[in-house]
Protein backbone atom coordinates (compact mmCIF):
# COMPACT_ATOMS: atom_id res chain seq x y z
CA UNK A 1 0.00 0.00 0.00
CA UNK A 2 1.42 3.55 -1.10
CA UNK A 3 0.67 5.56 1.72
CA UNK A 4 0.87 10.04 0.96
CA UNK A 5 1.56 11.93 4.62
CA UNK A 6 2.80 14.68 5.27
CA UNK A 7 6.13 15.53 8.30
CA UNK A 8 5.28 18.82 10.46
CA UNK A 9 6.57 19.48 13.75
CA UNK A 10 5.73 22.15 16.93
CA UNK A 11 8.46 23.36 18.20
CA UNK A 12 10.65 20.39 17.74
CA UNK A 13 8.23 17.25 18.04
CA UNK A 14 7.77 15.73 15.21
CA UNK A 15 4.84 14.26 13.06
CA UNK A 16 3.34 12.12 10.30
CA UNK A 17 0.18 13.74 9.54
CA UNK A 18 -1.96 11.39 7.32
CA UNK A 19 -5.15 12.32 5.71
CA UNK A 20 -7.79 9.94 5.95
CA UNK A 21 -10.63 11.99 5.24
CA UNK A 22 -11.72 10.23 1.60
CA UNK A 23 -10.35 7.09 2.66
CA UNK A 24 -10.45 5.66 5.77
CA UNK A 25 -7.51 3.65 6.74
CA UNK A 26 -6.84 1.51 9.41
CA UNK A 27 -2.78 1.09 9.85
CA UNK A 28 -1.74 -2.32 11.73
CA UNK A 29 0.39 -1.37 15.08
CA UNK A 30 3.21 -2.74 12.86
CA UNK A 31 2.61 -0.35 10.00
CA UNK A 32 2.47 2.98 12.68
CA UNK A 33 5.94 1.92 14.09
CA UNK A 34 7.79 1.67 10.90
CA UNK A 35 6.41 5.24 9.90
CA UNK A 36 7.44 6.39 13.25
CA UNK A 37 10.90 4.27 12.81
CA UNK A 38 13.92 7.45 11.97
CA UNK A 39 15.98 4.87 10.11
CA UNK A 40 14.03 2.31 8.34
CA UNK A 41 10.72 4.90 8.30
CA UNK A 42 9.91 8.26 8.34
CA UNK A 43 10.66 9.06 11.48
CA UNK A 44 8.56 10.84 14.20
CA UNK A 45 7.29 11.27 17.51
CA UNK A 46 3.53 10.32 16.84
CA UNK A 47 1.35 9.80 13.80
CA UNK A 48 -1.78 12.01 13.72
CA UNK A 49 -4.18 10.81 11.49
CA UNK A 50 -8.15 13.74 10.30
CA UNK A 51 -10.82 11.32 10.05
CA UNK A 52 -14.06 12.42 9.02
CA UNK A 53 -16.50 12.73 12.39
CA UNK A 54 -20.37 12.56 11.35
CA UNK A 55 -21.21 14.12 15.14
CA UNK A 56 -23.46 17.26 15.10
CA UNK A 57 -20.67 20.50 15.89
CA UNK A 58 -17.22 18.47 15.68
CA UNK A 59 -15.23 19.38 12.11
CA UNK A 60 -12.88 16.13 12.39
CA UNK A 61 -11.50 13.02 14.06
CA UNK A 62 -8.09 13.35 15.69
CA UNK A 63 -6.33 10.31 16.14
CA UNK A 64 -2.47 9.91 17.67
CA UNK A 65 -0.53 6.74 17.66
CA UNK A 66 2.95 7.00 19.55
CA UNK A 67 5.81 6.29 16.94
CA UNK A 68 8.13 3.99 18.73
CA UNK A 69 4.87 1.87 20.28
CA UNK A 70 2.28 2.03 17.74
CA UNK A 71 -0.38 2.65 20.50
CA UNK A 72 -3.31 5.03 20.67
CA UNK A 73 -3.30 7.55 22.92
CA UNK A 74 -5.33 10.24 24.09
CA UNK A 75 -4.27 13.96 23.87
CA UNK A 76 -1.10 15.45 21.90
CA UNK A 77 -1.08 19.34 22.29
CA UNK A 78 2.02 20.22 19.74
CA UNK A 79 -0.01 17.71 17.38
CA UNK A 80 -3.34 19.87 17.37
CA UNK A 81 -0.96 22.85 16.69
CA UNK A 82 0.30 21.12 14.03
CA UNK A 83 -3.00 19.61 13.07
CA UNK A 84 -4.79 23.16 12.87
CA UNK A 85 -2.49 24.12 9.97
CA UNK A 86 -2.49 21.00 8.10
CA UNK A 87 -6.52 21.75 8.16
CA UNK A 88 -5.82 25.57 7.22
CA UNK A 89 -3.30 24.64 4.46
CA UNK A 90 -4.96 21.99 2.70
CA UNK A 91 -8.07 23.71 2.36
CA UNK A 92 -9.88 21.65 4.39
CA UNK A 93 -12.05 23.61 6.21
CA UNK A 94 -12.22 27.67 6.07
CA UNK A 95 -12.60 28.27 9.65
CA UNK A 96 -10.48 29.82 11.87
CA UNK A 97 -11.64 27.35 14.73
CA UNK A 98 -12.07 24.26 14.45
CA UNK A 99 -13.31 21.80 16.50
CA UNK A 100 -11.92 17.98 16.77
CA UNK A 101 -13.01 14.95 18.36
CA UNK A 102 -10.10 12.67 20.29
CA UNK A 103 -10.36 9.32 21.89
CA UNK A 104 -11.75 11.07 25.00
CA UNK A 105 -12.60 14.84 24.22
CA UNK A 106 -13.44 17.16 21.83
CA UNK A 107 -10.57 20.03 21.66
CA UNK A 108 -11.05 23.55 19.96
CA UNK A 109 -8.33 24.66 18.00
CA UNK A 110 -7.75 28.75 17.08
CA UNK A 111 -5.28 29.41 13.75
CA UNK A 112 -3.90 32.96 14.93
CA UNK A 113 -3.72 36.01 12.31
CA UNK A 114 -0.03 35.96 13.51
CA UNK A 115 0.38 32.13 11.79
CA UNK A 116 0.76 30.83 15.50
CA UNK A 117 -2.09 28.12 16.95
CA UNK A 118 -3.65 28.34 20.05
CA UNK A 119 -5.17 24.94 21.53
CA UNK A 120 -7.67 24.80 24.32
CA UNK A 121 -6.48 22.03 26.15
CA UNK A 122 -9.44 21.29 28.32
CA UNK A 123 -9.33 21.13 32.07
CA UNK A 124 -6.44 19.51 33.78
CA UNK A 125 -7.75 16.40 35.72
CA UNK A 126 -6.64 15.85 39.41
CA UNK A 127 -8.50 12.51 40.70
CA UNK A 128 -5.86 10.20 40.42
CA UNK A 129 -8.48 7.50 38.30
CA UNK A 130 -7.99 9.58 35.48
CA UNK A 131 -3.78 8.89 34.86
CA UNK A 132 -4.43 6.35 36.66
CA UNK A 133 -2.08 6.85 39.74
CA UNK A 134 -1.99 4.52 42.51
CA UNK A 135 -1.23 6.45 45.97
CA UNK A 136 -1.73 3.70 48.48
CA UNK A 137 0.77 3.34 51.01
CA UNK A 138 2.27 6.90 49.95
CA UNK A 139 2.51 10.19 52.06
CA UNK A 140 2.74 13.14 49.96
CA UNK A 141 4.42 16.17 50.77
CA UNK A 142 1.89 19.43 50.99
CA UNK A 143 2.71 22.78 49.25
CA UNK A 144 0.47 25.40 48.72
CA UNK A 145 -2.00 22.76 49.64
CA UNK A 146 -0.97 20.68 46.30
CA UNK A 147 0.73 16.92 46.93
CA UNK A 148 4.09 16.19 45.98
CA UNK A 149 4.12 11.91 45.77
CA UNK A 150 7.28 10.21 46.61
CA UNK A 151 8.20 7.39 43.85
CA UNK A 152 10.03 4.27 45.49
CA UNK A 153 12.98 3.61 43.33
CA UNK A 154 13.38 7.21 41.42
CA UNK A 155 14.42 9.23 44.19
CA UNK A 156 12.05 11.60 42.92
CA UNK A 157 8.72 12.85 44.16
CA UNK A 158 6.16 14.25 41.13
CA UNK A 159 3.06 16.39 41.34
CA UNK A 160 0.83 14.01 39.09
CA UNK A 161 -1.90 15.14 37.01
CA UNK A 162 -3.75 14.46 33.59
CA UNK A 163 -4.40 16.39 31.01
CA UNK A 164 -6.28 13.93 28.92
CA UNK A 165 -2.93 12.06 28.68
CA UNK A 166 -1.30 10.87 32.43
CA UNK A 167 1.66 13.18 33.55
CA UNK A 168 4.00 13.21 36.70
CA UNK A 169 5.95 16.39 36.74
CA UNK A 170 8.98 17.44 39.10
CA UNK A 171 10.80 20.47 39.98
CA UNK A 172 14.88 20.24 39.10
CA UNK A 173 17.32 23.39 39.80
CA UNK A 174 18.59 22.91 36.51
CA UNK A 175 16.63 20.86 33.54
CA UNK A 176 20.40 20.70 31.70
CA UNK A 177 21.93 18.76 34.63
CA UNK A 178 18.91 17.04 35.45
CA UNK A 179 18.84 12.89 35.08
CA UNK A 180 15.93 12.92 32.15
CA UNK A 181 17.49 10.05 29.91
CA UNK A 182 18.36 8.43 33.37
CA UNK A 183 15.41 9.00 35.90
CA UNK A 184 12.59 9.67 32.95
CA UNK A 185 12.23 6.00 31.58
CA UNK A 186 11.98 4.97 35.44
CA UNK A 187 9.24 7.49 36.61
CA UNK A 188 7.50 6.81 32.50
CA UNK A 189 7.55 2.82 33.60
CA UNK A 190 6.69 3.27 37.53
CA UNK A 191 4.18 0.53 38.33
CA UNK A 192 2.60 3.17 40.37
CA UNK A 193 1.45 4.41 36.51
CA UNK A 194 -0.37 0.88 35.43
CA UNK A 195 -0.71 2.66 32.19
CA UNK A 196 2.37 4.69 32.20
CA UNK A 197 3.24 8.19 32.37
CA UNK A 198 5.14 11.32 30.41
CA UNK A 199 7.35 12.88 33.25
CA UNK A 200 8.53 16.10 33.30
CA UNK A 201 11.06 17.97 34.85
CA UNK A 202 10.74 21.46 35.43
CA UNK A 203 13.21 24.58 36.02
CA UNK A 204 11.58 27.48 37.24
CA UNK A 205 13.09 30.93 36.36
CA UNK A 206 10.30 33.19 37.05
CA UNK A 207 6.96 33.22 38.14
CA UNK A 208 6.31 33.79 34.42
CA UNK A 209 9.10 31.85 32.99
CA UNK A 210 9.77 27.75 32.89
CA UNK A 211 12.44 25.74 31.47
CA UNK A 212 11.26 22.06 30.76
CA UNK A 213 12.29 18.71 29.49
CA UNK A 214 9.68 15.87 29.23
CA UNK A 215 10.68 12.25 28.79
CA UNK A 216 7.19 11.01 27.11
CA UNK A 217 5.33 8.16 27.42
CA UNK A 218 6.55 5.20 24.61
CA UNK A 219 8.82 8.07 22.69
CA UNK A 220 11.74 8.76 25.02
CA UNK A 221 12.51 12.46 25.48
CA UNK A 222 11.29 14.76 22.80
CA UNK A 223 12.22 18.39 21.96
CA UNK A 224 9.16 19.90 23.30
CA UNK A 225 5.87 18.55 24.68
CA UNK A 226 2.25 20.39 24.75
CA UNK A 227 0.81 17.90 27.30
CA UNK A 228 3.83 18.20 29.33
CA UNK A 229 3.82 21.66 28.96
CA UNK A 230 0.74 22.15 30.11
CA UNK A 231 0.38 19.72 32.93
CA UNK A 232 3.92 21.70 34.21
CA UNK A 233 2.66 25.19 34.51
CA UNK A 234 -0.30 23.55 36.31
CA UNK A 235 1.28 21.97 38.78
CA UNK A 236 3.37 24.96 38.98
CA UNK A 237 0.47 27.17 39.53
CA UNK A 238 -1.06 24.52 41.85
CA UNK A 239 2.45 24.70 43.86
CA UNK A 240 2.37 28.67 44.16
CA UNK A 241 5.09 28.99 42.24
CA UNK A 242 3.88 30.08 39.02
CA UNK A 243 1.44 33.30 37.54
CA UNK A 244 -1.39 32.58 35.05
CA UNK A 245 0.63 33.28 31.81
CA UNK A 246 3.99 31.39 31.55
CA UNK A 247 6.69 31.43 29.14
CA UNK A 248 7.79 27.64 28.50
CA UNK A 249 11.26 26.88 27.67
CA UNK A 250 11.57 23.68 25.58
CA UNK A 251 14.64 21.99 23.41
CA UNK A 252 13.16 22.64 20.29
CA UNK A 253 11.15 26.01 20.86
CA UNK A 254 8.78 27.87 23.28
CA UNK A 255 5.40 27.22 24.20
CA UNK A 256 3.19 29.75 26.13
CA UNK A 257 0.77 28.46 28.32
CA UNK A 258 -2.30 30.33 30.16
CA UNK A 259 -4.35 28.77 32.97
CA UNK A 260 -6.73 30.23 35.38
CA UNK A 261 -7.50 27.64 37.40
CA UNK A 262 -6.78 29.39 40.99
CA UNK A 263 -8.86 32.45 39.78
CA UNK A 264 -11.68 30.75 38.14
CA UNK A 265 -11.91 27.74 39.35
CA UNK A 266 -9.78 24.16 39.11
CA UNK A 267 -12.27 23.43 35.97
CA UNK A 268 -10.78 26.23 33.88
CA UNK A 269 -9.53 24.75 30.16
CA UNK A 270 -5.82 25.37 29.28
CA UNK A 271 -4.59 27.40 26.58
CA UNK A 272 -1.60 26.23 24.63
CA UNK A 273 -0.01 28.40 21.85
CA UNK A 274 2.84 27.78 20.21
CA UNK A 275 4.60 27.13 16.45
CA UNK A 276 3.16 24.57 14.05
CA UNK A 277 5.16 23.79 10.76
CA UNK A 278 5.49 21.74 7.69
CA UNK A 279 8.72 20.02 6.96
CA UNK A 280 7.84 18.33 3.84
CA UNK A 281 5.08 15.79 2.06
CA UNK A 282 6.19 12.26 0.94
CA UNK A 283 5.01 8.96 -0.12
CA UNK A 284 5.81 5.54 1.74
CA UNK A 285 5.29 1.78 0.63
CA UNK A 286 4.20 0.09 3.32
N1 LIG B 1 4.02 15.07 22.24
C1 LIG B 1 2.78 15.14 22.86
C2 LIG B 1 2.26 14.03 23.69
C3 LIG B 1 2.15 12.72 22.91
C4 LIG B 1 1.56 11.57 23.68
C5 LIG B 1 2.40 11.09 24.81
N2 LIG B 1 3.67 10.55 24.39
C6 LIG B 1 1.61 10.06 25.62
O1 LIG B 1 1.85 8.85 25.45
O2 LIG B 1 0.73 10.46 26.39
C7 LIG B 1 2.30 16.54 23.19
O3 LIG B 1 2.75 17.51 22.54
O4 LIG B 1 1.44 16.71 24.03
Amino acid sequence: MKLSFTKMHGAGNDFVVINALQHPLALTPAQIRRLGDRRFGVGCDQILVIERSDAAGIDFRYRIFNGSSGEEVEHCGNGARCFVRYVAEHGLSAKHSIRVQTVNAVLELHLRDDGRVTVDMGAPKFEHAALPFDASGLNPRRVNGFELWPLEGTGCEVAVLSMGNPHALQLVDDVDAAPVLTVGPLVEAHARFPRKVNAGFMQIVSRSEVRLRVFERDAGETLACGTGASAAVVAGIRLGLLDEAVEVHARGGDLKIEWAGLSVGLAAPVFLSGPAQTVFDGEIEL
